[in-house]
């Protein structure tokens, strides 16, 4: 028999009071979501242990049953959040036929998520090229290599596909492979979330208007 997963309880009284202390901080505001994201990243990218730009990427399948996975946000600004991956993969197909999809950052060291929902558009052979660049050449050689979310039969065909990728570049640069690209989510919908003591927590969400963002709160 397997052992029950270690699940742990919800806090005590006592516990939660200990943290009333710490929690004493003015309300969030902002009028401007870019920016508070910006704000929220640098300080994750401080006290997270690692992978600070890491966001759950959820889509649709063809037949509407979600799906989700990490990805790492590249780029972020006013047009909206950029990643990068294989074409062919589930997620690439997903994201082509339905355009849409949802983010999710969870920094658990500051206790806060942002969530992001909107459209999705490839970019530019590029801006795609201009990344691609960055990547260290035996991660370039990996994705020229991996036919991503397809069975692999061994992991020594993928490793020899990978030197054989070695030899076809020989020392020149690896070109961008055609099924690998980025896609930026444009928001219409982002919410930030900071934790409370009691599960009180502070919602505050921006929804895309012509020409600017309203703002709102939740209920937690
Ligand atoms: C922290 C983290 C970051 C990841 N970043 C990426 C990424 O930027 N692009 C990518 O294609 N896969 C990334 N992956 C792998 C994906 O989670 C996933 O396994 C893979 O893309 C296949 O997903 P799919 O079959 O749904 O397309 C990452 C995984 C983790 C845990
Ligand atoms: C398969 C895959 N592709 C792309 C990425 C994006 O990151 P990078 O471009 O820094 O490799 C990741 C990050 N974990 C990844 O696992």
């Amino acid at each position: 028999m397997s052992a029950k997963p270690p699940i742990p309880p919800s806090p005590t009284e006592d516990e939660y009071l200990k943290a009333v202390a710490s929690a004493d901080l003015p309300p969030l505001t902002a009028e401007d979501p870019v920016g508070l994201f910006a704000e929220w990243l640098a300080e994750a990218v401080k006290s997270e242990v690692n992978d600070p730009n890491a966001m759950a990427l959820a889509t649709v399948d063809a037949g509407g049953l979600p799906d989700v996975r990490m990805v790492l946000l590249k780029d972020a600004g006013p047009d909206g959040f950029v990643f990068y991956t294989n074409l062919g993969s589930a997620k690439g197909q997903q994201l082509a036929a339905s355009g849409k999809a949802a983010l999710l950052f969870h920094w658990k060291s500051l206790r806060r998520q942002v969530r992001v929902r909107g459209m999705v558009t490839p970019v530019s052979a590029e801006e795609a090229d201009a990344y691609w660049a960055t990547r260290a050449r035996p991660a370039q050689l990996g994705a020229w290599a991996s036919q991503q979310s397809q069975p692999l039969p061994d992991r020594l065909a993928f490793e020899k596909a990978i030197a054989a990728y070695g030899v076809k570049f020989g020392l020149g640069k690896a070109p961008r492979p055609p099924h690998w690209s980025g896609f930026r989510l444009t928001p219409s919908h982002i919410e930030f979330w900071r934790d409370r003591p009691f599960r009180l927590h502070e919602r505050l969400v921006f929804d895309a208007a012509p020409g600017g963002w309203t703002t709102s709160r939740l209920y937690p």
